[in-house]
């Protein structure tokens, strides 16, 4: 598993605080083909093969388990939800979504797009196939989906269930069922503007920060409004204390090097 503390800047500047920043986050961090990027629009090339995806169990109406591992708000998935299509190699099974954010509007998104950061990001991570040992270390062994995330007057009602459960979530590795159902369908926007997206690859955005990521970011995002925004970061905390909230959890961004990026 990654390092067993690392942390983002704003947990390393606490004082007495021990933990790994993101300069020093070890594993694959330190490499070439690292995440997120700022994705200049204009110089993404245009790729007719990136189709748009199929979404099979994103319709499941589900209590989702949720949780606060101290780096962010996870939600489990699994069994039964997976992609097709987008020009990937196969189906992928989806595993957790979780988030990135800030408490600024202009600075809690891990991707820029033309320079500019989102509120939040919301990555769904999925795997490929079966975890046999062929597919471990392949480029394209996890698919993730990212969502950028802005603040706008109207109410996410497909985000509600998940914003009402932060609050018994704020410490560190704790976890909560959501107590309404929802899909995650819902959280998501329309399926007909989830053609357009960006492709490139690269790593996990947390340590180890593995080379093994067929990244797809989406050009339309999620609206939410500014007190389901806020509560992100007033109710999650890093720490048992509930000194520090939960924000900037967000990796800087990393050199494109001599990767493409294509756009659908
Ligand atoms: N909070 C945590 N997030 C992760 C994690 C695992 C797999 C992935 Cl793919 C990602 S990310 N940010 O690149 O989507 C994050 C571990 S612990
Ligand atoms: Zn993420």
């Amino acid at each position: 598993t990654a390092g067993a503390d690392w942390c983002y800047e704003i947990q390393a500047k606490e004082p007495n605080s021990h933990c790994q920043r993101p300069a020093d986050w070890t594993g694959d961090c330190q490499k070439t083909h690292q995440s997120p990027i700022n994705i200049i629009t204009t110089e993404a090339k245009e790729n007719p093969d990136l189709k748009p995806f199929t979404f099979t169990g994103y319709n499941q109406k589900k209590k989702w388990v949720v949780k606060n591992d101290g780096h962010s708000v996870k939600m489990m998935l699994g069994d039964g939800i997976f992609i097709d299509g987008g020009d990937l190699p196969t189906q992928y099974q989806a595993v957790q979504l979780h988030l990135h954010w800030s408490q600024d509007e202009d600075q809690g998104s891990e991707h820029t797009i033309d320079g500019k950061h989102f509120a939040m990001e919301m990555h769904v991570v999925h795997e490929k196939g079966t975890s046999s040992k062929e597919v471990q270390d392949s480029k394209d062994k996890n698919a993730v989906l990212a969502f950028m995330v802005e603040v706008g007057d109207e109410r996410n009602e497909g985000f509600q269930p998940l914003v009402d459960a932060l609050s018994r979530i704020s410490i560190p590795n704790t976890n909560t069922t959501t107590m309404k159902e929802s899909r995650l369908q819902d959280m998501l926007p329309k399926e007909e503007k989830l053609v357009h997206y960006f492709r490139y690859l690269g790593s996990l955005t947390t340590p180890n920060c593995d080379e093994t990521v067929v990244w797809t970011v989406f050009k339309e995002p999620i609206k939410l409004h500014k007190d389901q925004f806020l509560q992100f970061s007033s109710k999650l905390y890093y720490d048992k204390d509930q000194k520090l909230n939960m924000k900037d959890n967000v990796r800087p961004l990393q050199r494109l090097g001599n990767r493409q990026v294509f756009k659908s």
